[in-house]
């Protein structure tokens, strides 16, 4: 674990926002933060010392530029510094916030109070170094389109006493584990989350721990696809993917791999742009594609094998 961080502090106009955190989560942020400064806002940003360069930060100065003069709006203003391991953690949790998702979930941080009386179901969090706080609009697409998937089981599927068809998930790219506990919350019977960074699936293990969920029903583990197909007993019900487009463009075979004729699937980190490119790749592998959820720039195709 890094001791020091940089932070990144980006003065910019409110409609680039989307365009920085896009751009953050590329350069490999690890936590992002918000606040409004007048008519402006100012996004922070963290990632260990080692990962980056001055030279690396110049180029990301760079970019930025760019992507604003692009779209007709002001140049954002970046300034760096390094700062110590207990100073980010707590620079940006005093930003976050509990907030509301969808019609069922309210995401609250493990650090503070459980709300006393709410009829959401609470996803408690601490996402660490992981991506993943439900703040994120490709993030809120999924847990509002698992509510839409979800929600329409019979009650007999939800209430795990009397259960009768379990349903099984995998969320490809778990980050902090939210989609994943979301879909137990929701009633799914069994989540396998996998990956890529160990970091991610180190805050899924402490996250399912955080809300009390049983290791029987959610498995985290590094990897991708290739480890699920190793977990996974039969193909899964319902796959959940929040990552970039051209990475599940990339996965979209592997994916189809471990799905059946009744599979449904979520895929978000999707810009506007890019949805034709990963619709195209789903329907060549036998998908169709059911809706469109569109949140401020990025979109969530919700599909199913047939
Ligand atoms: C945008 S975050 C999504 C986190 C969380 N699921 C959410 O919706 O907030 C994408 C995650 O996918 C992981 N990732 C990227 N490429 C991957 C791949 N090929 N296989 C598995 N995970 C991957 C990243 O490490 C990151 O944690």
């Amino acid at each position: 674990m890094a001791n020091t961080w940089w932070e990144l502090q980006i003065l910019c106009e409110p409609d680039l926002e989307d365009t920085i955190f896009w751009r953050l989560e590329n350069f490999g942020c690890r936590g992002t933060a918000i606040e409004g400064k007048g008519n402006s806002s100012l996004v922070k940003a963290y990632l260990p010392e080692f990962q980056v360069d001055l030279l690396d930060l110049a180029a990301l100065s760079l970019w930025l530029r760019q992507d604003a003069l692009c779209v007709g709006l002001s140049a954002p203003n970046l300034n760096w510094q390094l700062i110590d391991e207990e100073d980010w953690a707590t620079s940006w949790k005093q930003y976050w916030q509990p907030e509301k998702i969808g019609d069922r979930f309210l995401i609250n941080p493990a650090w503070l109070p459980f709300p006393e009386s709410t009829e959401r179901l609470v996803i408690r969090l601490d996402p660490g170094v992981a991506f993943g706080t439900g703040n994120h609009a490709t993030t809120q697409l999924c847990l509002e389109s698992l509510e839409m998937r979800l929600s329409q089981l019979p009650k007999s599927f939800v209430n795990s006493e009397t259960q009768k068809e379990p349903i099984v998930i995998a969320d490809i790219g778990c980050g902090s584990g939210i989609l994943s506990i979301g879909a137990v919350l929701l009633g799914a019977e069994k989540v396998y989350a996998v990956d890529n960074d160990p970091l991610a699936v180190q805050s899924t293990f402490s996250n399912r721990a955080l809300n009390d969920i049983s290791p029987k029903r959610l498995i985290p583990a590094e990897g991708s696809v290739d480890i699920l197909k190793k977990l996974i007993e039969a193909p899964v019900d319902g796959i959940v993917c929040n990552i970039l487009a051209d990475v599940i463009i990339e996965l979209v075979p592997e994916i189809t791999a471990i799905s059946k004729p009744s599979t449904w699937a979520i895929f978000s980190g999707i810009l506007l742009e890019q949805s034709k490119a990963v619709a195209d790749a789903l329907e060549q592998h036998g998908w169709v594609i059911a809706t469109l959820w569109k949140k401020k720039e990025w979109c969530c195709l919700n599909v199913r094998r047939s």
